[in-house]
């Protein structure tokens, strides 16, 4: 409204010479319609060029009104109403000295010119005056439809069937202050399962996808953590659709964003990816786009038929690098038009997850920039320790559950958590017998392939990229199975073209390294195959469950040989907490009795801030055996329980002489060595003997004298010597050695800080005396009836008898022994571990269970508790060689004897050198290895012409 003040006299003129302008009185001024101040109007042309000399038009005293109802387009003349009188043309001239005389004509020529730049500035004005107003209209449109909303929102409430006025404030509130976001009724509610049939084609929520949809129509932050396959996107899309504005995802991978892209669209979404590889004129187009939306469309002249975006992906290092990206964020956010953020894989926030991904820490300027919109994390797996860092890094609020949301949002709100059943009863879980050739493992698995999943899709996990292309080659040589190769060094348009054959069937098994599949939708996997083990319980959680996304049932299968341990050992003592998380994974593989869904549940139950619920679904408790993984399905005649305390004092003897001789075995030669084969006979004196001289002439061998340092070979299988030798090292009785050159890492084995439990008995009938709860047992598998030809189950039923009793109280003892130990506490739930880091997987215990058949069987693991305390104790020794050299794999302790027994974990099929040395210290005359013979050489040692 504009208030311009008018002389009296020209009040009465103007409205004598534009009648047609209605002049409105007010109280105390004079209004007219702005619309018919024409100014091609001859009238109101003459007005000005003639009459309307006397004009006052104060520029500065306009101002805009906004509260007045008539809006615009209204001159309003502000002089009081007595001073309309048409008499006080004089006394208009004597209030206002300076305006001159109508009737003297001589005035006329400068009254006129004055009152056409007074007229000129007048329309400048009301011009600006109508952008202004047109804008702020713009703006009370999308508020106005706001308040409909609330308002239709607010009305739906109060018919609730079960409303509870005293409740109100928003949707879904209840009589005590909380909302159930699973369970309350919300206005919502129609319109959600609508959108969800009609856009997504899905006709029921699972899992608590219905929970997370009402939070996020609520504008809550979120975290989500659900099963791989669960149905996250829909989350956040279902809802995306249904609120004004755009929904931002950062995804961390192109091709995942890619697939989510084509999935969207084709169920006729708006979505639009914004990343590194999309061209610019998208990417102008895109920002033009969102820009319009977030000046209004109409101001921004966009064409109306023009679909509003509803979801834009990008990847967190779009945000982390582009200034114009985010600026466009926040003209959004400012406009109200940025509905919520979602991080998918929130896990790769943290450093301390599996996935870490630097970029992810920048987005820590989400909730600075954007403190109004909701954020939503998603993840599969979310341990407490990291999403204790994930809440950190998003500066979220401290977690609640969904159903009990407390109504206030607090400052900062409260992030509602979120989490599903990651019991997936369709996936079954099997652990089968690695072999140590190569080659007949990849014919085991080609005849598994074969024989269960024919026609099928599946997924084989490599560790290294080398084995993906062995693998591939070997089960389409030998099964004729249409396979395709994916790792990191292949080019992006082989992956994408694999992603395309894999989907549409022309490629049928995918060997891959684990960069394979984050994001992957593919209901029917049917099978997921570990060629070798992961690095942990996790990342296996993870990458199995690429399986069966479809809900249908599949297979997870992983093949496992102890000597795989050492390799992924060399791995993961980079990582931090690297050791801890393997020793979870091997306990998985080396348990062949408590069902799988039991020791997830209880592994992640005590890792994350995931209750036990997590595993357990309406119809069984988390501590219910599955029924079909292969420890549930085991027949009681496929294994024994045996009590190995002779055999590990053996093994803890022969490994001690090793290092007494300043020596170094690795668990695959100490295996050999125990069992006295690879090479010379037994010998006498300290233990060793010299033995015969290698071919090259320069190298030497010698065989320990077994019956004299442990009283004679150790009689198990060598595969069973290397699942015990594990299980020492799970128990503390060994730890490992780290050697690190150049090129690679030895893993060597050594005694632990529990050997001289068994070690201070001088011989084996000492053991005798041994308690039975300080004696140990172990889980072997029974491939052929045994030597004896007693059946296996006569056998292993004998085991367990003798030895069952012996195993638990051994568990329960050594808990006892460590009580006085100065360990920490371990302590569960996210809370309880704040200055606890290093004990993140410290906390859970294996307990032995019952099997399919309903029999309490003893079990040989002890507890994990006690296996991380060994490992927070012993940390293992790295030796560095300077030089790089490998041969610096040999170790000078000052004495005459070298021993060195080496695996090189480059590769698994090394025929691994296993002589032990005696020598002195040799000269530093070695020949130096070059690479291209590394993997079959690494410990091979050179000794001087006078010690050959
Ligand atoms: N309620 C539902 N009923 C049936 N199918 C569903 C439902 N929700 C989602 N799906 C389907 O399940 C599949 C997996 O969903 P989605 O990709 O969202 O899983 P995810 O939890 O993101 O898995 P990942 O962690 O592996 O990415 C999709 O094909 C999706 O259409």
């Amino acid at each position: 409204m504009c208030f311009i003040p008018f002389s009296p006299l020209s009040t009465c003129l103007f409205h004598k010479l534009l009648p047609q302008i209605p002049l409105k009185m007010c109280a105390n001024s004079f209004h007219f319609q702005i619309d018919q101040l024409d100014s091609d109007d001859p009238t109101f042309q003459d007005f000005l060029q003639g009459t309307s000399q006397d004009l006052d038009i104060n520029q500065e005293s306009t101002h805009v009104d906004d509260d007045d109802d008539n809006v615009d387009n209204e001159v309003q003349f502000n002089e009081p109403l007595s001073t309309i009188n048409p008499a006080p043309a004089k006394n208009h001239n004597q209030h206002n000295p300076h305006n001159p005389d109508l009737n003297k004509d001589e005035n006329f020529p400068i009254w006129e010119k004055q009152t056409i730049a007074e007229m000129n500035r007048f329309r400048q004005t009301i011009t600006s005056m109508r952008e202004q107003l047109n804008m702020q209209e713009a703006g009370l449109s999308s508020m106005e439809e706001d308040y409909r909303e609330r308002k239709e929102r607010y009305h739906a409430f109060l018919n609730r069937e079960d409303n509870d006025l005293s409740g109100i404030g928003s949707t879904g509130r209840r009589k005590n202050g909380v909302v159930d976001y699973d369970n309350d009724k919300f206005v919502w509610d129609a319109s959600l399962k609508d959108n969800m049939t009609k856009v997504f084609g899905i006709k029921a929520f699972r899992l608590c996808q219905r929970g997370v949809c009402n939070a996020n129509m609520d504008g809550r932050d979120i975290v989500v953590v659900m099963p791989t396959g669960g149905g996250k996107s829909l989350t956040y899309q279902l809802p995306a659709i249904m609120t004004t504005g755009v929904t931002l995802v950062l995804s961390p991978l192109i091709s995942l964003i890619t697939d989510q892209i084509m999935h969207l669209r084709n169920a006729g979404v708006e979505a639009v990816k914004i990343t590194g590889s999309t061209p610019k004129s998208d990417q102008d187009n895109i920002n033009a786009r969102l820009g319009s939306m977030a000046a209004g469309a109409a101001a921004a002249g966009r064409d109306s038929n023009e679909k509003e975006i509803k979801l834009v992906y990008c990847t967190p290092e779009k945000i982390a690098k582009s200034k114009r990206f985010v600026a466009l964020l926040q003209r959004l956010a400012d406009a109200m038009k940025l509905a919520r953020i979602v991080i998918d894989e929130a896990h790769c926030v943290s450093q301390l997850g599996h996935d870490f991904r630097p970029d992810y820490q920048k987005l820590h300027i989400l909730r600075q920039l954007f403190p109004n919109v909701p954020i939503m994390a998603l993840s599969a797996t979310c341990p407490p320790l990291v999403l204790k860092d994930l809440l950190k890094v998003l500066r979220l609020g401290e977690i609640v559950p969904a159903d009990n949301v407390p109504k206030s949002k607090n400052n900062p709100p409260n992030t509602v958590y979120f989490t599903s059943p990651l019991y997936r009863p369709n996936l079954c879980y099997q652990v089968l017998p690695k072999a140590a050739e190569g080659n007949k493992v990849y014919e085991e698995i080609t005849a598994w392939i074969l024989e269960k999943h024919r026609e099928d899709s599946g997924i084989v996990y490599c560790l290294s990229k080398k084995d993906t292309e062995k693998v591939a080659t070997e089960l389409t040589k030998r099964g004729g199975i249409r396979t395709g190769v994916y790792h990191s060094e292949r080019s992006d348009s082989e992956k994408e073209k694999l992603h395309w054959n894999w989907q549409k069937g022309v490629v049928k098994v995918v060997c891959a390294t684990i960069a394979f599949g984050l994001g992957i939708d593919k209901g029917d996997v049917r099978f997921v195959i570990h060629h070798s083990l992961s690095k942990s319980l996790d990342g296996y959680y993870q990458e199995s469950g690429r399986a069966g996304r479809d809900g249908k049932d599949s297979d997870c299968v992983i093949y496992y040989r102890p000597q795989d341990a050492s390799t992924l050992s060399s791995m993961a003592m980079a990582d931090k907490d690297g050791n801890t998380k393997l020793y979870a994974m091997l306990l998985f593989v080396q348990d062949l009795e408590q069902c799988r869904k039991i020791q997830f549940a209880n592994y992640f139950s005590h890792t994350s801030n995931l209750s036990l619920t997590s595993w357990s679904t309406s119809s069984v408790s988390a501590h219910t055996p599955c029924g079909h993984c292969d420890n549930c399905t085991r027949p009681a005649d496929s294994f024994e329980v045996k009590d190995v305390t002779v055999e590990a004092w053996q093994l803890l003897k022969i490994i001690q002489e090793v290092v007494r001789g300043g020596g170094n075995a690795t668990l695959a030669k100490t295996a050999e060595l125990a069992r006295r084969t690879g090479g010379a006979g037994a010998g006498g004196g300290h233990g060793r003997k010299r033995g015969k001289k290698s071919s090259g002439g320069g190298k030497e061998s010698v065989i320990m004298d077994l019956d004299a340092v442990c009283g004679g070979k150790v009689l198990l299988k060598k595969e069973d010597i290397e699942t015990l030798l594990i299980e020492l090292l799970l128990q503390r009785y060994l730890k490992e050695q780290y050697y690190s050159t150049a090129y690679s890492t030895v893993v060597y084995i050594q005694p632990g800080e529990r050997s001289a439990m068994l070690t201070r008995f001088s011989n084996k009938e000492a053991l005798a005396t041994l308690s039975e709860s300080m004696r140990l047992s172990c889980s072997f598998r029974i491939t052929k009836k045994n030597p004896k030809g007693k059946s296996a189950e006569t056998s292993s039923k004998k085991a367990k008898e003798k030895t069952g009793a012996t195993a638990a109280a051994s568990t329960l003892n050594l808990d006892d022994e460590l009580e006085d130990s100065d360990v920490p506490e371990f302590c569960s739930g996210i809370d309880n571990h704040h200055n606890d880091d290093d004990n993140e997987h410290s906390i859970r215990k294996f307990n032995s269970t019952t099997t399919a058949a309903g029999k309490q069987k003893a079990t040989s693991s002890m507890s994990l508790q006690k296996n991380i305390r060994a490992q927070q104790a012993s940390k293992p020794t790295i030796i560095s060689d300077d030089e790089g050299d490998v041969d610096g794999a040999f170790k000078d302790t000052g004495g005459n004897r070298f021993i060195d027994v080496g695996l090189n974990h480059e590769s698994s099929d090394v025929d691994d050198w296993m002589d032990i040395v005696t020598t002195k210290p040799p000269p530093r005359k070695r020949r130096k290895i070059e690479r291209g013979e590394l993997s079959q050489e690494i410990d091979v040692i050179e000794l001087s012409s006078d010690e050959s």
